[in-house]
């Protein structure tokens, strides 16, 4: 199977990836893959170590051009803009939490997620009540002026998610988000960040290999011999 429906096809899909091959020279990593995802669902990404997870994810959030194919955010094209358009769509629509929380290192929890509302022309005062709400929501009210060396490797993660949304983005794609973690933690981050991203009205990818948190998701898709291919996923079954 090629396509990988949404289950909203009425409305624009938030990301709309068509016939996307990725390849280095000759080594072919995907091949023919078409996604959408709608406002609301979250979708699991799973696939071996090497079958090219983060190379989908950061073709979605505009930081590589794919070889071939379309990428479409809301509807727009967006794969044939330039640097800076990509740049501008990328800071107003898409939030991204990787495996590592990318915090800077001399500033707050708070003035981390406050950071790219800065940026963005939003005032001190706007932008630090957004980071307060963001970081109360992912559990972090009393940590809200700790460094992230201060901080433990599920409040950095929680504190990477609150940054990732700050901009309210439209879609949320995230890399392994609680890859760092142990299981515990990991679990609790998740349902935490699955929480966030189900109030915000968010799509979003997330890339994992634990198969108990793909099953939380709304979909699942495997990348298989380079292609996508969707999975049902019943509540805490094992997948294929
Ligand atoms: N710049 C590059 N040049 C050549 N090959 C690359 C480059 N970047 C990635 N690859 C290759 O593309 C393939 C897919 O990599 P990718 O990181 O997308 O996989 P992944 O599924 O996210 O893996 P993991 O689960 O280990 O993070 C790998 O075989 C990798 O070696």
């Amino acid at each position: 199977m090629n396509e990988v429906r949404s289950s909203a096809p009425n409305e624009a899909p938030v990301l709309r990836l068509e016939g996307i091959k990725r390849a280095y020279g000759d080594l072919i990593i995907l091949e023919e893959a078409t996604l959408s995802i709608a406002a609301g669902e979250i979708v699991g990404l799973l696939g071996p170590s090497g079958s090219g997870k983060s190379s989908l994810l950061h073709i979605a959030g505009l930081l590589e051009a794919p070889t071939a194919g379309t990428v479409l955010i809301e509807g727009g094209e967006v794969s044939r803009l330039s640097s800076r358009e990509r740049t501008a769509v990328r800071r107003e629509k898409i939030g991204f939490v990787y495996q590592f929380h990318h915090l800077l290192p001399e500033f707050t929890a708070r003035q981390n997620v406050a950071f790219p509302l800065r940026i963005a022309g939003v005032s001190p005062k706007a932008a630090e009540a957004r980071a307060t709400d963001l970081l109360s929501q992912m559990g972090l009210d009393h940590r809200l002026d700790h460094q992230p060396a201060q901080l433990s490797g599920g409040e950095k993660q929680r504190a990477a998610i609150a940054r990732a949304l700050a901009n309210q983005p439209r879609l949320l794609l995230a890399d392994e988000p609680t890859g760092n973690l142990d299981v515990d933690t990991s679990g609790r981050v998740f349902a935490a960040l699955l929480t966030l991203v189900r109030q915000e009205g968010l799509a979003a990818m997330i890339a994992t290999h634990d198969r108990s948190l793909a099953a939380q998701m709304d979909r699942v898709i495997h990348i298989d011999d380079h292609r996508l291919v969707e999975t049902t996923v019943p509540d805490g079954a094992a997948l294929i």
